[in-house]
């Protein structure tokens, strides 16, 4: 029997099957797992797998895994147990959707940029959402324009939301319509209060952001998948502040920053990284205001991070 994983608590895996039903699974035995990636945890919410009953348990509610289907896609963030290790977030995504605030807690562009440029090389589209609109002085709304204008301009659908006061919300759920949807954003942003006005009932818990420090605390731990009301599938992650950027290697970083596309095949050089050489295509973008020169800050601060050695 085929089933989605919608939880994982360490290690056992809540399921759904095609016909609706739910199980409680574990895995029997290694499997063979994904060549390119070294991951703590071999399956994810999100992951297709196949199911069998647990004939050792009277609960005909518990199932075991027997195998796992092929990722259309993975996001991975760095694990807390090893450098070198990954933590796969969630499988097999349609979109992802970032939810960010120009005030409390302020999300800095970097972090948008590290996000954009991590679903890129995923190939998971990625919708902005700008939510607590509500709270929003001139000064906000400004900058929400002005970010607005930035990514509208590379291709990236940008919504302003509040879900305080229901604003922007039949936009978004337009957006998740019948799509499974990550959910990521950093803690505080409002991700619970926008999945409790998307799905009434569900009463995630949220909590107050921290007093002085502006930053959230984390009230939700581990990924989870829920089925939309309206059709589609939400993943809300926890208060995820990075996603490694694991897979990229230096060359290929300014592929991720789309508007640099065009012009990594004017550079002078093929093997450019577009921070010293001469005849930079990408570098002239950016002093023309062709390219936007905080997103360019972006990538030269993601690259110095990046440590292979790839040229
Ligand atoms: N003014 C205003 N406050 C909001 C809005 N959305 C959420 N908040 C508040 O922001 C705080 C954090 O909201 P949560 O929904 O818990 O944030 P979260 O992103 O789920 O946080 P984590 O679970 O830690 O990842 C709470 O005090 C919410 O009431 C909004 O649209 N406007
Ligand atoms: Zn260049």
């Amino acid at each position: 029997m085929q089933a989605t994983v919608y939880k994982s608590t360490g290690s056992w895996y809540a399921v759904k099957t095609t016909t609706d039903e739910t199980f409680q699974a574990r895995m029997r035995g290694v499997f063979k797992k994904d060549e390119d990636i070294t991951s703590t945890n071999p399956i994810a919410v999100g992951d297709i797998v196949e199911i069998a009953p647990d004939d050792s348990d009277a609960n005909a509610k518990n199932a075991i895994i027997t195998g796992i289907g092929a990722r259309k896609n993975y996001i991975v963030r760095s694990s807390p147990h090893g450098k070198n290790k990954k933590h796969i977030v969630a499988a097999n995504m349609d979109q992802a959707m970032l939810i960010c605030t120009v005030k409390e807690p302020r999300t800095s562009q970097g972090f948008i940029d590290r996000f954009l440029v991590t679903a890129a090389a995923y190939h998971i589209p990625v919708i902005l959402v700008f939510n607590k609109k509500d709270i929003y002085r001139e000064k906000e709304a400004d900058k929400f324009a002005e970010l607005a204008a930035l990514y509208n301009s590379i291709g990236y659908q940008i919504l302003l939301t509040s879900a305080a006061n229901d604003e922007g919300i039949d936009e978004v759920r337009a957006l998740l319509k019948d799509k499974t949807t990550l959910m990521a954003g950093h803690s505080g942003v409002g991700k619970s209060s926008l999945i409790n006005v998307l799905m009434p009932g569900l009463d995630l818990k949220t909590k107050a952001v921290s007093g002085w420090s502006g930053k959230g605390l984390h009230t939700t731990t581990s990924a989870e998948m829920y089925d939309l009301p309206f059709g589609g599938r939400l993943i809300d992650t926890p208060g995820v502040r990075e996603f490694g950027i694991v897979d990229i290697p230096k060359a290929e970083l300014s592929h991720y920053f789309l508007e640099m596309q065009p012009y990594i095949s004017q550079c002078q050089f093929n093997n450019c990284l577009h921070i010293n050489e001469p005849g930079c295509a990408v570098k002239a973008a950016v002093e023309e205001g062709d390219i936007d020169a905080d997103r360019y800050v972006s990538y030269a601060t993601i690259l110095e991070t990046i440590t292979e050695d790839q040229y």
